[in-house]
């Protein structure tokens, strides 16, 4: 059993926090344009930006658990080099989204970056490694349409 990259009537919700504001706004932009090629329509995506990465679990839950959304999206971008709490930050993020997909029964999906510093980040944004909010918009709806196959 496979999914497909088909969003067409796709509901997609997405969490993105504001710290390192220059990296998730173009995280952001990569998922809203993959999920254009992928046939979402552009009114069945809702945006929530949150102060910071450990605040995107709550809203992904709110998302997951509000029935208006096939799936969630959670972006962010940790940077080590600025936080002595890194880790507390990236793991929040990491099991909280893990754990609204097994709570709800969406799918969660992390587009968190965390990295060592700002350049990595941003090879990771639309630089030489890609981006990770392209990467979170087609797993979420491949995993979307697994999961509608299934149920
Ligand atoms: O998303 C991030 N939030 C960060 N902190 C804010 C955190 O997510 C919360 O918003 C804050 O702790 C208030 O709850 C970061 N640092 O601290 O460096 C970071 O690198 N990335």
């Amino acid at each position: 059993m496979r999914g497909d990259i088909n969003g067409q009537g796709l509901r997609v919700g997405i969490a993105c926090a504001r710290f390192n504001e220059v990296i998730t706004k173009l995280l952001l932009d990569g998922a809203l344009e993959t999920l254009a090629r992928c046939g979402v329509r552009d009114s069945d995506i809702t945006v929530a930006w949150v102060p910071g990465s450990f605040e995107l679990p709550v809203v992904a839950h709110a998302f997951a658990k509000s029935g208006r959304c096939d799936a969630v999206i959670c972006l962010g971008a940790v940077i080590r080099g600025e936080t002595s709490h890194y880790d507390m930050v990236a793991g929040q993020a990491q099991g909280g989204a893990g754990a609204v997909s097994m709570d709800t029964g969406v799918p969660t999906i992390f587009g968190v970056l965390t990295t060592e510093n700002l350049e990595q980040a941003l090879n990771r944004a639309g630089g030489k490694s890609g981006n990770i909010g392209t990467n979170a918009a087609l797993a979420a709806v491949e995993t979307a349409s697994v999961l509608a196959a299934i149920n």
